[in-house]
């Protein structure tokens, strides 16, 4: 196929058009957030995989106490009796379970209890671990003796340990804290945190637990921060913007479920957690001020919830509250969505919308608010300049629908493509369990035809504004979906090739769009071309979602045109995947091609490059 290129721009490329979308949805707690205590009753909406008994959370959250769910994560080490009781002083009035532990008479050697992570705990040598929890004796006692936390494997390899003394006078909570530093890595995730005591001189003494945590080194050393390599992975993509909290997640399975700023933030005993819509609690450490750090950090915009986040402290109390936990200046926010996929909720959006939007534009004339109805339908008051469009389907609809919105109206709406993947080869049953065409990880056929479909939306981004591919992360082993973009467990997280493709999408922008011929609808060549005016840079997207390989003949209007650039091919057989036994299996390759005023570029069978070079 000849692809003539423009002289000139048709339009320029919104800054925020490639950027992700997040909830938890078994990637919060347990996955970017950095706390590794988290573990809790999963009850999967999809159950994607064997679904272990999955463990509980840190400050048994949501739980009620003496049920079976209470303590799953918990364990008792060497004969001592642990339940979850409602305390009759709890720790905080957000949290008012707490771990209850006697320790029998005639036991010697280390007595109490531990916890087995997130189906795992990944050990690394010198890193340093802080651990925490709180406790009290409810009866005082003449107790006085050590404590010993440490992080050892299941087969009782001690890796680190630390030990602080506990005093049986203290009958209101106390919070004690201490670092561990492993001298050796573990050579699994099979791993777990233990807090014990000597069962000789403890015997008989009851004391009550609290509030426990476990955090490794975080990204940039935040506070209650995001966990490392998968806020790595995340920030290696190069992100403009980040949907939060949701997704589902935002609304509850009830109004009084739904998702409320004000929990999640402030100390960590004041956050109640709840229960999300993916059917656990979630412990929400991971609140709205460590997302919008987690924003700043990775130089993203939030797209979302408000006074909190732009307010002025001397006129908002939530504005005055952020001041305090260390952000006096407002956060950006540009863009508020009201609600998600309310299409399936359309006729009370119409009122919903209404009074959210008056009320909040009122205040906020600057933010933009991003409509989560079908556009256009229902009419909508006042009428959204912007609208949210998901879409879950197979690998060929994304091929076959590149061209999804070059016949949109260009009457100033603009368009929010907030959630899509190839989720399935079964167009007839695309929400299906795995092994009726459901992917488990996103496949190289998949990968592919979300780039033709990416291509589209360059193409269009003079009415796309943003795109972000959901989900974006999830457990390997507890998840209520797949594929995700990102999939993790306790020691790695493995990237998929639509990540390689979000990826290569996302670090390879354009500041305009250059025109060119367009390929056919019902193709299987896909491309777009960019440019970058920094470095007079053509960028060319090509997807190739044919079995084959197919020649690309460029011609280019430019004066001067350089003899070589490069080519960035993520390439394999279109039903492979990453998986975490073979994580590498495809990964783009870089290498040199030949290019000039006219030149030609082979495109491998199923496979998407990123060709550079400079024009001008
Ligand atoms: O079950 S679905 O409604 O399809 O869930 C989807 C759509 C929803 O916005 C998001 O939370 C979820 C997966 O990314």
């Amino acid at each position: 196929v000849t692809v003539t290129v423009s002289a000139t721009a048709s339009h320029s490329i919104p800054t925020t058009l490639w950027g992700q979308m997040f909830e938890d949805i078994s990637s919060g707690d347990g996955g970017l957030y950095a706390e590794r205590e988290r573990n809790f009753e999963r009850r999967p909406l999809i159950s994607a995989k064997s679904v272990h008994p999955v463990l509980q959370n840190r400050a048994f959250q949501q739980v009620t106490p003496g049920s079976s769910a209470a303590l799953n994560a918990w364990q008792a080490v060497n004969g001592a009796t642990i339940s979850v009781i409602k305390e009759t002083t709890p720790v905080s009035s957000a949290l008012p379970n707490a771990l209850h532990v006697t320790v029998p008479s005639g036991k010697s050697g280390q007595v109490g209890f531990l916890n087995t992570g997130y189906s795992g705990i990944k050990i690394t040598a010198k890193s340093t671990y802080t651990a925490s929890f709180y406790y009290r004796f409810p009866t005082s006692s003449s107790f006085s003796g050590s404590v010993l936390i440490s992080l050892q494997a299941t087969s009782g390899q001690v890796f680190g340990s630390a030990s602080i003394q506990l005093s049986g006078s203290q009958t209101t909570w106390k919070q004690v804290s201490v670092s561990i530093t492993p001298s050796t890595s573990a050579s699994s995730t099979s791993n777990v945190f233990s807090v014990t005591v000597d069962g000789g001189s403890a015997a008989g003494q009851t004391i009550n637990f609290a509030m426990f945590s476990l955090f490794p080194p975080t990204f940039k050393n935040r506070q209650n921060g995001m966990r490392a390599d998968i806020a790595e992975a995340l920030a290696e993509m190069g992100p403009s913007f980040f949907r939060l909290p949701g997704g589902n997640n935002l609304e509850g399975q009830t109004a009084a479920t739904r998702w409320q700023w004000n929990a999640t933030v402030g100390p960590i005993l004041s956050r109640p957690g709840r229960v999300g819509d993916w059917g656990y609690a979630n412990t929400d450490g991971l609140g709205l001020f460590e997302y919008l750090n987690w924003c700043e950090d990775v130089g993203m915009q939030p797209i979302m919830a408000i006074n909190f986040v732009v307010g002025d402290p001397t006129k908002s109390a939530a504005a005055a509250l952020r001041s305090s936990l260390g952000h006096p200046e407002p956060f950006t926010l540009n863009f508020v969505e009201v609600g998600n996929e309310d299409n399936f909720a359309a006729s009370t959006y119409t009122y919903r919308w209404h009074d959210f939007v008056t009320a909040l534009k009122a205040q906020f004339p600057n933010i933009h608010f991003i409509a989560t109805s079908i556009a256009f339908n229902p009419v909508l008051s006042p009428v959204p300049t912007e609208y949210d469009v998901h879409v879950y389907q197979s690998p060929t609809w994304f091929a076959q629908n590149s061209f999804y919105y070059d016949g949109f109206q260009r009457n100033g709406t603009k368009y929010f493509e907030g959630e899509y993947a190839a989720i399935s080869t079964n167009a007839s049953n695309l929400f299906g369990a795995i092994g009726t065409g459901r992917f488990t990880f996103p496949t190289m056929q998949g990968s592919a035809g979300e780039a033709a479909f990416m291509t589209g939306l360059e193409r269009n981004s003079d009415i796309v504004f943003a795109a972000s591919y959901a989900p974006l992360l999830g457990h390997v082993i507890n998840n209520q979906w797949t594929p995700n973009l990102l999939a993790f467990d306790a020691g790695n997280v493995y990237r998929s090739t639509s990540f390689y493709v979000q990826k290569l999408f996302s670090l390879n922008r354009g500041d305009s769009y250059i025109p060119s011929t367009l390929p056919s609808k019902t193709g299987t060549l896909f491309w777009s071309v960019v440019r970058k005016t920094s470095g007079n840079q053509i960028i060319i997207k090509v997807s190739n979602t044919a079995a084959s390989a197919a020649t690309l003949t460029f011609v280019l209007p430019f004066n001067t045109v350089s003899s070589t650039g490069t080519a960035q091919v993520l390439t394999g057989a279109g039903t492979a995947s990453n998986t975490p036994t073979n994580p590498n299996l495809i990964v783009p390759v870089t290498g040199n091609i030949t290019t000039g005023k006219t030149f030609n570029y082979n495109a491998p069978a199923v496979s998407v490059s990123v060709l550079t070079f400079t024009a001008s």
